[in-house]
């Protein structure tokens, strides 16, 4: 079966009570192909969450940035995978390379927290992605496959919520766009890593999504890539480009 296109958009910590309702009014009244060729998702500030999930178009879901690793309490400035749920949240994206750096988030605490959101019944962004360093260090896959694999480890062969989206952290924010033939080599390997590691089912099936500085401009040529099934995208998330950056699901098809 056919790989559904994906588009995410990353609202990171922007936005104001008047700015989001804007967005928010720009993304009602947008022309966007059918859902049957497209599943998009927003996510923004948890702040936002509840006005965002209750005026959003519903043909948009919802997701949130982050959750904490395992049941809520006393655990102060946390958001737990229940209390999303509880909000009637379905996504949430995890493993964000702002969290890993400039939080310190480790491989294995990024694979607990994919673990207890699944467990919890929400569907799991899983980021990954190396550093400019790493990548000129050759490193690129060997960073990605470490990543991956501390997320296997926590949860097994559980991946049929699980979207990947593989954002190069030199890509990101930087309008340092990865290639098509780059995106495309690396995602390859990513696939083949799940084919090996996990499953032949479970490559075939998982969305892997790129990230980092996608635009309106360079999303089509990236979306004809057989193994780019769509996007994470930060910046251009928060403009009325992220509405073209949806429809470049068309170019999928058409690819
Ligand atoms: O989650 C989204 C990524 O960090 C990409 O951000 P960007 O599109 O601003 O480069």
């Amino acid at each position: 079966m056919a790989r559904k296109f994906f588009v995410g958009g990353n609202w990171k910590c922007n936005g104001t009570l008047e700015s989001v309702s804007k967005l928010v009014d720009t993304l009602n009244a947008g022309a966007i192909v059918s859902t049957d060729i497209v599943e998009v998702v927003v996510a923004p500030p948890f702040i936002h969450l509840p006005l965002v999930k209750d005026r959003l178009r519903k043909e948009i879901q919802v997701s949130a940035q982050n959750c904490w690793v395992k049941k809520g309490g006393a655990y102060t400035g946390e958001v737990s995978a229940e209390q999303l749920v509880d909000l009637g949240i379905p996504y949430v994206i995890l493993g964000h390379s702002e969290r890993r750096h400039i939080m310190k988030e480790s491989h294995d605490f990024v694979g607990q927290k994919c673990a207890y959101a699944l467990s919890k019944g929400l569907k799991v962004i899983a980021c990954i992605g190396e550093t400019l360093e790493e990548r000129e260090a050759g490193d690129t896959i060997k960073v990605c496959a470490e990543q991956l694999t501390a997320i296997k480890e926590a949860i097994g062969e559980n991946w049929s919520e699980v979207v990947v989206a593989y954002e190069p952290v030199w890509a990101i924010g930087t309008g340092k766009v990865a290639t098509p033939e780059q995106a495309e080599e690396v995602h390859a390997e990513l696939r083949k890593w799940l084919a090996e590691n996990v499953s032949a089912e479970v490559a075939e099936a998982t969305r892997i999504l790129y990230g980092g500085s996608v635009t309106a401009g360079n999303c089509k040529e990236l979306a004809k890539k057989p193994n780019v099934d769509g996007f994470l995208v930060g910046g251009a998330a928060l403009k009325p480009e992220f509405i073209d950056i949806i429809n470049s699901a068309q170019s999928k098809v058409a690819a």
